[in-house]
């Protein structure tokens, strides 16, 4: 039987725990704040901001929320980075991606405090990340290895191939595997638009990280009798019946657990853990800031 590995299940018992850690953390006079910005008039975007501040009041946190314009300018998003830096009740700041093109994005990246960079996309983190040393693990990628540790899926000696080469998903993904540390130790290929035979390679994968964003790009025909196959891609794509849209992976569900081992739903899978990693980055961010002890999770 194909397993299904439950993401919002694996997340919600992590958020507990979280809760958990804002308690003694209350007890010690510091309430953990998440603050999102937002310059996007994208549905999409604001239903996943309005996800992450709810995610924050559910675990006792404190969410701010700030919206721009997509038309205001770019140093007015810079002005609120560099206010959300200086603010002590502040202590993780997301800006949400992508931003509008009049906006330089690795400026926006370098110029969030990297002691507050919760999505570790700042080049201070990238850089501690490769080195093994890790302030704040990217919030998918760091999903996806609490999820295959949830269900043993064994990463030391195994074959994976990452599938995309984002700096947000494939790249930290293919880091985070390679690393000598639990939860790494694993042989990957890293696959993208000019990756020839691609097919090839999945098919020898023990683990298939699907990030291309493609709706139901990677079939059951692409893959190894029993691996395992984590579905990262969000796509709203029309819904068969056309009465709607509806929301698919980047694997094709029903043909690709014919002959997977276990396999993450969309919705259900690593959409979940990628927000219960954020408010883990943010309750990581507040101790350090503060110096108030806590085990982390
Ligand atoms: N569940 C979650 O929490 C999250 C989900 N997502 C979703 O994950 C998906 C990927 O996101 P993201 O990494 O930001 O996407 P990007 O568009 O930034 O990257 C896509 C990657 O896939 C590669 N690619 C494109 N076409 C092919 C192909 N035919 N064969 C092989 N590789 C290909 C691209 O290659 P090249 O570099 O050559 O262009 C690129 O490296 C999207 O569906 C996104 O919505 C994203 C973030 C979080
Ligand atoms: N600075 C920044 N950090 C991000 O982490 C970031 C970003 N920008 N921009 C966009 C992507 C995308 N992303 C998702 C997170 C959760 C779900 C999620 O919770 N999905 C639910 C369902 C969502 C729905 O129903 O639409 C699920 O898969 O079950 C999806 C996508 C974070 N991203």
């Amino acid at each position: 039987m194909t397993e299904v590995i439950d993401g919002n299940a694996v997340a919600t018992e992590l958020r507990e725990e979280i809760a958990d850690r804002v308690e003694t953390l209350s007890a010690a006079g510091v309430e953990p704040g998440l603050a999102t910005v937002l310059m996007s008039e994208d549905a999409a975007s604001e239903t996943y901001v309005s996800m992450k501040q709810r995610d924050c009041e559910e675990v006792g946190m404190d969410g701010i929320h700030v919206e721009l314009d997509p038309e205001a300018s770019a140093e007015e998003l810079y002005g609120t980075i560099d206010d959300l830096n200086d603010d002590e009740d502040v202590h993780g700041i997301l800006v949400q991606l992508p931003v509008p093109d009049h906006v330089d994005e690795r400026e926006v990246l370098r110029r969030i405090r990297p002691e507050k960079d919760v999505d570790g996309f700042h080049p201070e983190n990238v850089g501690r990340l490769v080195a093994g040393n890790a302030r704040f693990k990217p919030c998918t990628p760091h999903g996806i290895q609490r999820l295959l540790a949830a269900h043993d899926v064994e990463t030391e000696g195994a074959d994976a191939v990452v599938v995309g080469r984002s700096d947000i998903v494939g790249k930290p993904m293919a880091n985070l595997l390679i690393q000598k540390a639990p939860g790494g130790n694993a042989t990957v290929t890293v696959c993208h638009s000019r990756t020839d035979d691609l097919e090839a390679r999945t098919r020898e994968a023990d683990i298939v990280i699907a990030a291309a964003g493609i709706p139901e790009f990677i079939d059951g025909s692409m893959l190894k009798a029993g691996a395992t196959v984590i579905d990262v891609g969000i796509n709203r794509v029309e819904s068969e019946d056309g009465s709607g849209t509806e929301l698919v992976g980047d694997v094709a569900y029903e043909s690709a657990a014919e002959v997977a081992g276990a396999i993450t739903p969309v919705p259900g899978g690593v959409g979940p853990m990628t927000r219960a990693m954020l408010l883990y980055n943010t309750l990581k961010a507040a101790s350090l800031q503060t110096g108030v002890e806590i085990d982390l999770p």
